[in-house]
């Protein structure tokens, strides 16, 4: 059984079927990438995997529990593509407040803040004002949010649109130390040398997956040197 399994999951906004018999297994301990261009469906499967959306067919489950489940959000860091962060907050009392949404004992808490700000280098900001911070430290302090109650599953959107190339690698590397650590990990992106780094893929178009596997097995599969191509190839468009 999969830490997260989905069968026959399909969506429609009225009459435009957003979403087609998606079938995917993830792993413990996986980092697994949906990949596909914007508007193919990623964001509208993220959030049926981790409950925001339960009006949809087929069924998903996340830690042997059928979703939408109370019991499993706390199992579960999502880190959604728009940021739902207060302006009027300091970067601190943002995370201040969503760890105290999970009940984290006052020493606990302290630790995660200071882990999560070092982690996507916010500490000499936190004291400023969320509406003060650019575009790439919102997403970086909604990174950490996501981070704050050591959740075992972690779903990113495109966790690191408009993060500068450093601190992107440096986000990734505790991807794969978190994976180490036995956390199971999903990410959406439409970056090709992202896609690279997860350990399988599915590669989504037009609310289908065309093709999934890992990196390696897809460029033998389709005989080509880069996933582009392996997308192009298994039927998706080219831009
Ligand atoms: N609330 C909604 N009402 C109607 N259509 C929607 C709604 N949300 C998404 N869609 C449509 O569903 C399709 C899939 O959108 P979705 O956001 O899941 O794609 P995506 O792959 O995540 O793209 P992006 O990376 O640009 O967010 C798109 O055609 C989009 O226009």
């Amino acid at each position: 059984m999969g830490t997260i399994v989905a069968k026959q999951v399909s969506k429609s906004f009225g009459k435009k079927e957003v979403l087609s018999n998606i079938d995917l297994t993830i792993n413990k301990g996986e980092i697994y990438g949906l990949i596909g261009p914007s508007g193919s469906g990623k964001t509208t499967l993220v959030k049926i995997l981790v409950g925001m959306d339960s009006d949809f067919s087929g069924e998903v489950n996340v830690l042997n529990r059928t979703m939408p489940n109370m019991t499993s959000l706390s199992s579960i860091g999502y880190i959604a593509q728009s940021d739902a962060l207060y302006p009027e907050l300091t970067g601190e009392e943002n995370l201040q407040f969503f760890a105290s949404l999970y009940q984290l004992k006052k020493k606990e808490r302290k630790e995660r803040i200071m882990y999560a700000a070092e982690l996507v280098q916010l500490t000499p900001h936190l004291s400023k004002k969320v509406m003060a911070y650019s575009g790439g430290m919102k997403r970086r302090l909604s990174l950490a949010i996501t981070l704050i109650h050591n959740p075992e599953i972690l779903v990113l959107d495109e966790p690191t649109v408009g993060i500068d190339p450093e601190l992107r690698l440096s986000i990734w590397e505790e991807l794969f130390r978190l994976k180490k650590e036995g956390k199971t990990i999903v990410v959406t992106t439409h970056v090709m040398d992202e896609a690279e780094k997860c350990d399988r893929l599915a590669m989504v178009r037009e609310g289908k997956i065309i093709t999934s596997g890992s990196p390696v097995q897809l460029k033998q599969q389709y005989e080509v040197s880069n996933l582009e191509d392996v997308f192009v190839k298994a039927g998706g468009k080219r831009g």
